[in-house]
C-alpha cells in the first residue's frame, strides 16, 4: 500500500538536550530520500519520531495521513546490524516470516508464506534460506533485515545506514532493489554516511544538523561550500572535489 512522509516542524528533546527543531520533510511514493549529516546531527532520532518511538515535543509526522502508530502496517524499517538479536536460533526464512506475522494472532497465512518467500528471493538468499541466522555473513545479515522489511509489504521503507559494513556484491543488490522499489511506488528515506551510494540511489539528499539543512537532488547539492559550511566536511573530500571539478 502506498504511504507518503510528512514531517512538519519537528521539535524533539532528548536528556534535557535539543536533539531536533523546526524539521520539516517530505518524502513521497518514488521518492529516495537520503538523509545525510554528522555524527549527532538527529539523523536516527529522526528515524525513531517517523517510527513513533518517541514523542516530539512539537510538530507531526503523519505516514499516510495518519500518525505513526496508526500506520504500523504501511512501515517497513531496516535498523542497523548490532541492534537485532543474531544468537536468536531461527532461519532466515523464520526470521523473515516472522516480522511479517509477530503482530499478527493467527499463524501464518498463506499470503504471509509467499510475502516473506518473495522478500527472501528479492534480496538473494532463497539458497540460504534454511540457514540459521548466526551463521551468517555481515553482507548476509543486511539482505536478512531487509528482508524483513519487506516482508511486511510497506508503503514507506526506513533503513538507518544499509551501506555500512556490507560487501561489495551486496551494497550494489541493495542500489539495485531499492532503485526498483521506489519505481513501484516505495517511499524511502534512509539515513548513511556514504556519499557515494547515496549519489547513485537517492533522488534527494537531505542534509540535516538538528534541522534540515539543505534538500534537493543531489546535482542541486553539488556546490561544496554548503556542505563545507553546514558539515565540516573537508574540501579534499574525493565526492565533492570531483563534482567540483564535473560543475567547471
Ligand atoms: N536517549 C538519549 N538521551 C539523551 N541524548 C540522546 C539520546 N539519544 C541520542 N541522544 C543525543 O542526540 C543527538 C543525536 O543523536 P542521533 O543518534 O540521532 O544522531 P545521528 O545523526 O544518528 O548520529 P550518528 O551519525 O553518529 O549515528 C546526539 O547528540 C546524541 O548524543
Amino acid at each position: 500500500m502506498r504511504a507518503d512522509l510528512e514531517v512538519s516542524a519537528l521539535a524533539v528533546t532528548l536528556g534535557g538536550n535539543q536533539v531536533l527543531h523546526d524539521v520539516d520533510l517530505a518524502v513521497g511514493p518514488g521518492d529516495t530520500v537520503g538523509l545525510i549529516g554528522p555524527n549527532g546531527a538527529g539523523k536516527t532520532t529522526l528515524l525513531r519520531a517517523v517510527l513513533g518511538l518517541l514523542a516530539p515535543d512539537t510538530g507531526t509526522v503523519h505516514i499516510g495521513g495518519r500518525p505513526p502508530r496508526a500506520a504500523r502496517s504501511r512501515l517497513g524499517y531496516v535498523p542497523q546490524k548490532h541492534e537485532f538479536a543474531w544468537d536468536f536460533p531461527i532461519t532466515v526464512a523464520a526470521a523473515v516470516l516472522n516480522a511479517r506475522t509477530a503482530t499478527q494472532w493467527t499463524g501464518p497465512r498463506r499470503a504471509d508464506r509467499e510475502a516473506a518467500a518473495a522478500a527472501v528471493e528479492r534480496v538473494g538468499l532463497t539458497d540460504l534460506a534454511a540457514r540459521p541466522i548466526g551463521a551468517l555473513s555481515g553482507g548476509q545479515r543486511q539482505r536478512v533485515l531487509v528482508a524483513r522489511a519487506l516482508a511486511r509489504e510497506p508503503g514507506l521503507l526506513l533503513l538507518d545506514e544499509p551501506f555500512t559494513g556490507v560487501d561489495v556484491p551486496t551494497q550494489e543488490l541493495l542500489v539495485g532493489l531499492l532503485t526498483q522499489l521506489a519505481e513501484e511506488g516505495t517511499a524511502i528515506l534512509m539515513t548513511t554516511h556514504d556519499l557515494a551510494q547515496a549519489r547513485a540511489v537517492c533522488t534527494r539528499l537531505c542534509l540535516l544538523n538538528r534541522t534540515v539543512v539543505a534538500d534537493g537532488p543531489p546535482s542541486e547539492l553539488d556546490d561544496p561550500s554548503l556542505w563545507l559550511r553546514a558539515f565540516g566536511v573537508a574540501e579534499s573530500e574525493l565526492l565533492l572535489t570531483g563534482t567540483a571539478r564535473e560543475a567547471e
